[in-house]
């Protein structure tokens, strides 16, 4: 019976979603929200939108969780990160310290002020929960249900919030029919440890909303923190190849930003922007990504199947799904080859735990990934970044910086550019805020916690190695910083540029008490060649690679 409510209850909402109104007044001009068949709703743009300006600007939303391993380094409440989980120079994050919250010891804060605010809003609800499940916390979807269901229950969320959080797609028609799942037990456990009002099949139903509707909490130097729902951005549908981008401006990055005085009041109220990746048309559907837009089709496609309810039709799945078909006709022998190739890393990278030396191995398998590099469809389809990205992070962890700076620059040169839209896509930038600080410490312009100038001899030394000179990385610093400015330049997320001048100023000091400046008379043809043996791409390649990245 309460299956039947539920479900109708469900249709009721879903159908009264066309009624909601998701679109402030300020934005009416530039949005507007429709049905599309198949897909339900999405949204589309009212005029012409350029890449250089940011469609709209949202404050912190009502409910967001910070994933377990982040909450340590960031502060709860203003979200600034003060150190980062990777044993690198704390480029990018801010100086303050966190103080446990008293209660719980899982919340920390950066200030008072950032500590009141919270508790008043609405960590004095959950402070005595998260103590009592300390060992074992919640995902941050749940957190983020458990947050609504404490805020709804003490009338702390506003009504148009509320039917716009509530009457968001929860696909719970399909789900309800599937019987008693384990949404059901954790529907029971968010109500048991709230002592919730609310009925089990309407926190069951958040829940669903919350599985369907949240996206990443967003940081373009750290990579995604947690989880947010937001009922507006909620209303964008997917695609693999999007036209817009979330992106957290370089203030709220600082501590206290909200409350700073440098600020405008309209800079105060935004948390987060969504900027357009190109130029789009009027008419043109919006979409975002849901999904890491690196990893291979078929595992892009379960994802959206398993969270999302659908089937991603979009160009690129298409594209990339035909190039597949094609790469296994014309050479029926290589996706077995890579796929061979791919277990042997991943069986290196595996025992990276028990066994350090591991590491090394994965990085020479990895190093003869060149086999591979005349059929780009391999990087554009499969699984390649994921298994680069894992190894650049076990080689941080293990302070191997060269290791990670080599498959970095794969990725920035040889991947990235393979298959993502906009040169200042989010995880664009994450790749080169990230490379960044790996040069940094390779050159010892930062020298991680734990590591000498003897240590920095090493990695330069392995480098040279590999056929990378100290001035050819100082060349390729400059060259990086240079891409990474003209990135920002032509896009709507300039505000980030305050980080490149940051780097670039403390390169220069470096390079100048280092007498670094005269090295790079070897010029820039000696850095290409040194490139091109470190990634081993034949010189023919060079150029097409060259003006893929634009670097
Ligand atoms: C966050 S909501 C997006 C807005 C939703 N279309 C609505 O009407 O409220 C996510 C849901 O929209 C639908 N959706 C999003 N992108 C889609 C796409 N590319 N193709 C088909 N359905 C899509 C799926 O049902 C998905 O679970």
């Amino acid at each position: 019976m309460a299956e039947l409510d539920s479900l109708i209850d469900s249709m009721i909402s879903q159908r009264k979603a066309g009624e909601v109104n998701y679109i402030d007044d300020k934005y009416a001009d530039t949005i507007k929200v429709e049905s599309i068949p198949s897909k339900g709703q999405g949204v589309f743009a009212q005029r012409s939108l350029s890449v250089k300006d940011a469609l709209c600007s949202l404050n912190v939303p009502t409910t967001m969780a910070i994933d377990a391993e982040y909450l340590s380094t960031t502060c709860y409440h203003c979200l600034i990160v003060t150190s980062t989980q990777l044993p690198l120079a704390q480029a990018g994050t801010a100086s303050a310290s966190l103080k446990d919250c008293g209660g719980c010891r899982k919340a920390r804060f950066c200030s008072r002020e950032c500590q009141v605010e919270a508790w008043h809003a609405y960590h004095k609800f959950e402070c005595k929960i998260f103590k009592k499940v300390a060992d074992d916390l919640p995902p941050p979807i749940l957190r983020a249900v458990l947050r609504v269901v404490l805020l709804k229950d003490r009338n702390k969320i506003p009504e148009d919030e509320w039917t716009r959080i509530s009457s968001l797609t929860s696909h719970e028609h399909i789900l309800a029919g599937r019987g008693r799942s384990n949404i059901t037990d954790m529907a029971e456990g968010i109500k048991h440890l709230a002592e919730s009002s609310m009925t089990v099949e309407m926190i069951q139903r958040l829940i669903f909303i919350m599985r369907s509707n949240t996206i990443e909490l967003p940081t373009p130097i750290h990579g995604p923190m947690g989880v947010m729902l937001e009922p507006l951005v909620a209303k964008f549908n997917h695609s693999c190849e999007p036209n817009l981008a979330i992106h957290r401006p370089q203030y709220t990055m600082k501590s206290r930003w909200m409350k700073s005085e440098q600020l405008s009041e309209d800079e105060r109220q935004t948390f987060f922007q969504l900027i357009p990746l190109r130029d789009i048309q009027q008419g043109e559907e919006l979409c975002i990504s849901y999904v890491v837009p690196t990893v291979s089709v078929s595992a892009r496609r379960k994802k959206l199947m398993d969270d999302y309810l659908f089937e991603c039709n979009c160009p690129r799945c298409k594209s990339d799904m035909e190039a597949s078909a094609e790469l296994s006709k014309e050479h029926p022998t290589l996706p077995g080859q890579f796929e061979q190739w791919v277990k042997d890393v991943g069986r290196h990278l595996g025992r990276v735990s028990k066994d350090p030396s591991s590491l090394q191995k994965a990085g020479s398998v990895m190093a003869k990934s060149d086999r591979f590099y005349d059929y780009p469809t391999i990087y554009t389809t499969g699984d390649y970044p994921e298994i680069a990205m894992t190894i650049i992070f076990e080689a941080l962890k293990s302070q191997e910086f060269d290791e990670a700076l080599g498959n970095i620059l794969r990725i920035y040169f040889l991947i990235n550019p393979a298959r993502l839209v906009g040169r200042h896509n989010p995880t664009n930038l994450y790749t080169i805020f990230l490379m960044l600080d790996i040069f940094d410490v390779v050159l010892g312009i930062k020298v991680p916690t734990g590591a000498n100038d003897d240590k920095v001899k090493k990695w330069q030394q392995s480098l040279s190695e590999r056929g990378l000179t100290e001035s050819g990385l100082i060349y390729w610093r400059e060259k990086v910083c240079a891409d990474l400015r003209r990135r920002l330049e032509s896009s709507a997320a300039k505000d980030l540029l305050v980080l490149v001048d940051e780097r670039d100023m403390q390169a220069k000091q470096v390079s100048q008490t280092q007498g670094h400046g005269d090295e790079k008379k070897e010029g820039p043809e000696s850095a290409e060649e040194e490139m091109r043996a470190l990634l081993r791409i034949k010189e023919q390649k060079w150029s097409q690679v060259m003006r893929q990245n634009g670097c």
